[in-house]
């Protein structure tokens, strides 16, 4: 069974569709990358997926996840399956922190709220998830403000991923950060998923992060998808004009495709 199925979804807002009717599967263990230039609707279809739309758009269509019928799922149940089975990692990740607590207690305050364990055995978790993400223990007594950009991004992912999700969707994680942290920081996520077997949907504009990670590929441009597959295929022999003028515009790519 896929983890996520996504059938003719449309979102927009009353007056305009931005989503309009896209089609595709996730499996487990599949690394998914979303492409397409600024304003195609990839965001958009992400938050629809994980139940994270703004307030003056809405959805159609249907997205089940393990099964589940995201789109018509009251909010509390959408609440505990983003806390378990979906984990969102944002580009902004400084949103994920409120910045008068402590990393440990955001890490705490979470497992309190999905999991009922003993103290003792949550701060255990809090330092094996920071461990996990190449962070030290003791980062737990700062505040957001007290780590970088990059540090602050890996702690982000270590508490989205600290439930064991089914399923990762990264919007542009690496977007706000130096080539060096985002290296780091997709060779982090790619470890997760051999590690675990959690499927990824990575949003992203950078075609090189596809190339370099993602099994398949599916392409956007004005809210449809123009064009999915497996990642080799179509960068070497993309179908589609707007995917060629994608590859084209990444001269390291070009040159291995059979453009
Ligand atoms: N809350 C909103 N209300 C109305 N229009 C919106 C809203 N959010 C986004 N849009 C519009 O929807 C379109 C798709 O936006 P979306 O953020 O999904 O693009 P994207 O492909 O993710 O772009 P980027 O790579 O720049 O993040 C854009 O034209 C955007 O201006």
């Amino acid at each position: 069974m896929s983890v996520l199925e996504v059938k003719k979804l449309t979102v927009g807002t009353k007056s305009q569709p931005f989503v309009k009717g896209i089609s595709f599967e996730v499996q487990r263990g599949e690394w998914l990358a979303v492409v397409g230039q600024s304003g195609s609707g990839k965001s958009m279809a992400a938050s629809a997926i994980g139940g994270l739309l703004k307030p003056n758009l809405s959805a159609g269509g249907m997205v089940r996840f393990n099964g589940n019928d995201i789109l018509e799922m009251p909010s509390k149940k959408m609440r505990e399956i983003r806390g378990k089975g979906i984990a969102y990692i944002f580009q902004d990740y400084q949103s994920s922190f409120t910045p008068f607590l402590t990393i440990g207690k955001h890490f705490d305050e979470y497992q309190r709220t999905h999991l009922s364990m003993k103290k003792s055995q949550r701060i255990e978790n809090t330092q094996q998830a920071l461990l996990s993400v190449g962070l030290a223990a003791e980062l737990s007594t700062r505040y957001p403000f007290q780590l970088s950009g990059g540090q602050l991004q890996r702690a982000a992912i270590a508490l989205a991923l600290l439930m064991k999700p089914d399923l990762v969707i990264a919007d542009e994680p690496t977007t706000a950060l130096d080539s060096i942290s985002s290296f780091r920081i997709l060779q982090l996520l790619a470890k997760l998923k051999e590690e675990s077997g959690c499927a990824i949907l990575y949003i992203t504009h950078d075609l090189r992060h596809a190339a370099n990670y993602a099994d398949n590929i599916l392409v956007m441009k004005e809210g449809h998808i123009v064009e999915q597959g497996e990642q080799a295929q179509i960068l070497a022999c993309p179908e589609h004009t707007y995917t060629r003028s994608l590859i084209e515009a990444v001269p390291i790519l070009k040159q291995t495709s059979n453009l």
